[in-house]
């Protein structure tokens, strides 16, 4: 007769990297990164399986607020702040122990109109962006990691962006924001945050001479944001990305990848999830690699809430998990970038049957992961002898 627990004990012995799952940000944690995160936004929070997931901090230590503390959403009308729904997701992070990215507070887009079109000279709108900076960051003191302080200030050749800032202000408009969230929020660190910047060309020198500029003009700025917004087949390689992060090291600043999704032209195939994978691989390996990049941060973790298929015609399947929450093989690639290794090939139906004395009972779910995948199993019990199925899934690395 044996014991129905120690049978439990036995198959936890037999196979410990399915019981003892590793998450991302645990595995980012224990190779010296801050964190692994996600962004999200305040409609997909009412949806309990989302949230459950969102919060699990084995998974995601950080969130990003994919647009609550934009212009739009915390100053709609001038010097009437507005911070419900960014204080959702901020004590969300902090109910959950988890780090929160603050983004973001001059940008182009999702700007009010009355910032967008109005009429500003030198001096209103300094006072304008002074104003809003220093309201907002005042507001989230202590509770951010970082601020994205500026948000793709640059055209594709490096040159400035014709925002209403560049218009109004000329390139000071940058230092004069760095100053201004600085003061409000000596401790909390400062980015500069932009697409096409994560491997050489024109837009990362570019993005390297803001950050000289704010260097020379005296203010602080701790660190420049990859966001990774990538193409399935088009990421930059893992070493093309690895020499642009010494660069960017190599002018004092730490980095982060602020927005990683990697899209695909749909439907999905598994050729395609495949190539995803490694791309996701290569990426989460290249800032590994560096020890100035601090983190990894992807735009939502979902295809079921990414903002892809909106914003890119025929596109999407962006992100590690799928749009019904099940892991792709995308999370797997992440987990061997971040040294987690599964020794698992096995494809097999494993059934142990023996003879439990207590508990046990027919249809008791058995729940694991290998290599970042879910299997499960289930139990059945008659007469006094329990059988335990397991099935794992063929992709497991
Ligand atoms: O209708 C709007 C809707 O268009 C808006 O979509 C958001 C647009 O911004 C997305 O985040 C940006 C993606 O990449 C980088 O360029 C930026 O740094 C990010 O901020 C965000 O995910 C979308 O949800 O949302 C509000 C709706 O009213």
């Amino acid at each position: 007769m044996v014991h129905f627990s120690t049978i439990a004990l036995a198959l936890a012995s037999v196979l410990p990297q399915l019981t003892q799952a590793t998450g991302l940000n645990t595995a980012a944690v224990a190779k010296g990164k801050l964190y692994f995160g996600s962004a999200t936004d305040n409609p997909e929070l009412t949806d309990a399986p989302y949230l459950a997931q969102l919060s699990n901090t084995d998974d995601f230590g950080q969130i990003t607020p994919g647009n609550a503390q934009k212009w739009d959403s915390t100053e709609p009308s001038q010097n009437t702040f507005s911070y419900t729904k960014g204080d959702v997701v901020a004590n969300l992070a902090a109910a959950n122990g988890q780090k929160l990215r603050c983004h973001t507070l001059v940008w182009h887009s999702q700007l009010p109109n009355w910032v967008s079109s109005g009429t500003w000279t030198n001096e209103t709108l300094i006072a304008a962006m002074k104003n809003h900076i220093t309201n907002v960051v005042t507001h989230y003191k202590g509770k951010c990691y970082a601020w994205d302080v500026a948000n793709e200030a640059l055209n594709e050749d490096g040159t400035y962006r014709n925002s209403i800032f560049y218009q109004t202000i000329g390139e000071a408009y940058l230092p004069i924001a760095f100053a201004a969230a600085a003061a409000a929020d000596p401790d909390v660190k400062l980015y500069y945050n932009d697409y096409n910047i994560e491997s050489a060309g024109s837009k990362a020198t570019g993005a390297q001479r803001i950050i000289k500029l704010v260097q020379q003009y005296g203010a602080k700025i701790d660190g420049v944001g990859l966001q990774a917004h990538f193409i399935v087949g088009s990421t930059p390689s893992q070493s093309a990305q690895t020499s642009n992060l010494a660069a960017f090291a190599a002018l004092g600043v730490e980095i982060a990848y602020t927005e990683l999704d990697i899209r695909m032209t749909l439907p999905s195939t598994d050729a395609l999830l495949a190539k995803q994978s490694s791309d996701y691989q290569n990426t989460v390996a290249a800032c590994m690699a560096n020890t100035k990049c601090v983190g990894i941060t992807i735009w939502d973790y979902t295809d079921k809430y990414s903002w892809v298929p909106s914003t890119f015609s025929g596109q999407g399947a962006a992100l590690p998990w799928d749009a019904n929450l099940a892991k792709k093989p995308a999370y797997a690639g992440i987990l061997t970038a971040l040294g987690v290794t599964s020794g698992t090939t096995t494809t097999t139906l494993v059934t142990t049957t023996t003879t439990a004395s207590s508990g046990g009972a027919t249809g008791a779910p058995l729940y694991g992961q290998c290599g970042g995948l879910n299997w499960t199993g289930s139990t059945t019990c008659a007469s006094g002898t329990c059988t335990y199925a397991s099935e794992w899934y063929s992709q497991c690395l």
